[in-house]
């Protein structure tokens, strides 16, 4: 069953070779972004996530809300392995699909196809899944004998609308969205909707980082509040009229 487990996380980014203290009191200005401590001569801390602590089961569904710099990328980036942290305890139990920055690991050289691998290889999806999913990725793609040419003759276009297919169609027990991942020009940007509705539907848990009301109110039944890298509310999320959700 899947599950996610935090507990008192942090997640630090040193940044080498900065000139410390203008940029520690041009931060300390700004109204957004976690908090920034000189640690040593040379290094100062970016104190991404502070204490984050949650716990969440199969039928959560979760916004994470708040301002630019709040920790929510980072949050989601942690939960997908992307980021070690380098305090507390993490524990995720299930397959995820990180939504996230959607061009993420593509291999400008591969074709289409060999790209749609790698991705299924990401996602913990054996050769034979892949290979067994391969047309319905290809189809909804749309993207046809290009898929036989370097990725790196696409279009950005071209080129998220592939990896949004391959990312997408294989169920997920973890689903983890950051917004903006809707991709492509009107018509796919229909199909890609409809696509993100079932996947919701199917997955055990969502968290979805949105400054978008309604994004959060047709997927999300929770908001988590961020401010500072820390979680400072938890808030119901009224009713919406999204995709029914199979607990
Ligand atoms: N790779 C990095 N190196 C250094 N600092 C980083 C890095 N990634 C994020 N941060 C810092 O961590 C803090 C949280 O950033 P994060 O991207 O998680 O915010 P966010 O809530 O997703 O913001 P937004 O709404 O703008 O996307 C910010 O202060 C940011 O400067």
């Amino acid at each position: 069953m899947a599950s996610v487990l935090l507990e008192n996380v942090a997640l630090d980014f040193p940044i080498y070779g900065s000139t410390t203290q203008s940029l520690k009191r041009r931060v300390a200005k700004a109204l957004v972004g976690g908090a920034i401590e000189k640690s040593g001569s040379k290094v100062t801390l970016v104190h991404a996530l502070s204490d984050v602590s949650l716990a969440l089961a199969p039928g959560d569904r979760i916004g994470l809300v708040g301002h630019n710099g709040a920790g929510k990328t980072s949050l989601l980036r942690l939960i997908a392995g992307i980021y070690e942290p380098t305090g507390g305890r993490l524990e995720v139990v299930g397959r995820i699909t990180p939504l996230l920055d959607i061009g993420h690991g593509v291999d400008p050289d591969a074709t289409g196809y060999e790209n749609i691998v790698l991705r299924g290889l990401y996602l913990g999806r054996s050769r034979r899944e892949i290979d067994t999913a391969m047309p319905a990725i290809a189809e909804f793609s749309g993207l046809g004998d290009f898929l036989e040419l370097p990725v790196r003759t696409y279009s950005a276009g071209m080129t998220s609308r592939l990896l949004f297919s391959a990312s997408t169609h294989f169920p997920s027990d973890v689903l983890l969205i950051d917004e903006g991942i809707v991709v492509g020009d009107e018509d796919f940007q229909a199909r890609a909707i409809e696509r993100l509705d079932g996947l919701v539907g199917q997955a055990g848990i969502l968290m979805i980082s949105s400054h978008a009301t309604d994004i959060l109110e047709r997927y999300c039944t929770k908001a988590v509040r961020m401010a500072g890298g820390r979680i400072v509310a938890t808030e119901p999320i009224s009713a919406s009229e999204g995709p029914e959700v199979a607990s």
